[in-house]
């Protein structure tokens, strides 16, 4: 693959191209396997296994291209999977499935001429296992965010970020199935609109989105909506995953009129990032605790896209405590009008319910 070119004032151009590469060719393998999964109706009977096959298969082809493109660098990942369930007895079909996914999508791409063998995949796989930390470089890897809407067709994204000494400083979210287009801008809907969507942020230059297969990027920003009664937020599509009598006692006391966006996975920072909406709450139920992975890429690109990412006390979201945020009481992102207003309305919130 040729490099793009060095742009004065950002370090890490070199890395960008490489994670935007990777993340779209992994973006190309899950592409495959939802059609898969969507033709032949298999997400009604609750078969993890294509699922499984794509995470895997995603995290394999992340790391396989970071490698092969930044062959000088250092290399540590933090990634969501681990080859622990392939490795037992009766997981074998899996791991051919897995490993000829994999090889498929090599060669369907054509850069790289090789072929990997089961333990070569679960080598790859295994890469991922880094603690991350508040020195050196790691790359955090969620190969699918948003499994769950991944099984019904729906919002997915591949989100890769790069941390260097505790701070995110590079994030690329690919959203197969978020329209290149904002969503709020009344073009009629279109057949045509162009579908996937490849966010990327590098810290001090700012974010940007193009065309999952390739297109001219373009710089993007959070919305400028400074009265919460004009502003639309987003939450997850899964009621498990955040509080939604607390979002919506929030979203009551700011007088948010519009009612909430849900959608899967970090596909949320990405349309928050462009100005789809205005508000991005997460609030996790008793006990979980938030890992690296689901925020690293997506924060970056709203912070670069002149937003603010805070959790529930109003501090930054830190990066550098390993595998896991260290707090557990939820995730505001909006833009910088509308945060003191938002995190207000959330800890009176919090306040009440206890
Ligand atoms: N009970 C729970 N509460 C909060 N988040 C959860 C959860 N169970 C799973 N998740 C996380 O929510 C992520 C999806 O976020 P969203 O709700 O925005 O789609 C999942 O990522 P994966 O799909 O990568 O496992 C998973 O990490
Ligand atoms: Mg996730
Ligand atoms: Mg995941
Ligand atoms: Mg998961």
């Amino acid at each position: 693959m040729s490099q793009l070119p060095e742009v004065a004032g950002n370090p890490y151009t070199a890395e960008l191209a490489a994670a935007k590469k990777a993340v779209a060719l992994a973006a190309r393998l899950c592409q495959r396997v939802q059609q898969g999964i969507l033709q032949s109706d298999v997400q009604s009977k609750a078969d993890r296994t294509p699922v499984t096959v794509a995470d895997y298969g995603s995290q394999v082809l992340v790391s396989l291209v970071l490698k092969k493109e930044l062959p000088s660098h250092s290399y540590s990942m933090v990634a969501e999977e681990d080859s622990k369930d392939l490795r037992k007895d009766g997981a074998q079909e899996v791991l051919e499935h897995i490993t000829s996914l994999v090889n498929e999508t090599i060669a369907n791409d054509g850069s790289y001429n090789m072929s990997l063998s089961k333990e070569d995949v679960l080598a790859a796989i295994d890469g991922g296992k880094s603690e991350g930390g508040p020195s050196g470089r790691h790359w955090i890897l969620d190969p699918i965010d948003g499994t769950k809407g991944f099984i019904r067709g729906d919002q997915y994204a591949v989100a890769l970020g790069l941390l260097d000494e505790g701070k995110v400083v590079l994030g690329v979210l690919g959203c197969p199935n978020l329209p290149l287009k904002s969503t709020n801008t009344h073009n009629g809907g279109s057949s045509r609109d162009q579908v996937g969507s490849l966010f990327f942020a590098t810290i001090g230059c700012g974010a940007e989105v193009e065309a999952l297969e390739g297109s001219e990027p373009q710089k993007i920003s959070v919305c400028s909506i400074n009265n919460p009664t004009d502003a639309s937020f987003f939450e997850s599509y899964e009621a498990s995953h955040s509080k939604r009598d607390l979002t919506s006692s929030i979203a009551e006391k700011l007088g948010v009129q519009a009612p909430p966006v849900r959608m899967d996975s970090q596909a949320k920072y990405g349309a928050l990032a462009r100005g789809d909406g205005a508000i991005f709450l997460r609030i996790p139920h008793k006990g979980y605790i938030e890992t690296v992975w689901d925020h690293a890429a997506g924060s970056i690109i709203v912070t670069e896209a002149g937003g603010m990412v805070k959790d529930a006390s109003g501090n930054d979201l830190d990066f550098s405590k390993g595998r896991y945020l260290d707090r557990d009481r939820g995730i505001i992102a909006t833009n910088k009008y509308l945060m003191p207003a938002v995190l207000k309305a959330f800890q009176d919130a919090m306040e009440e319910e206890q």
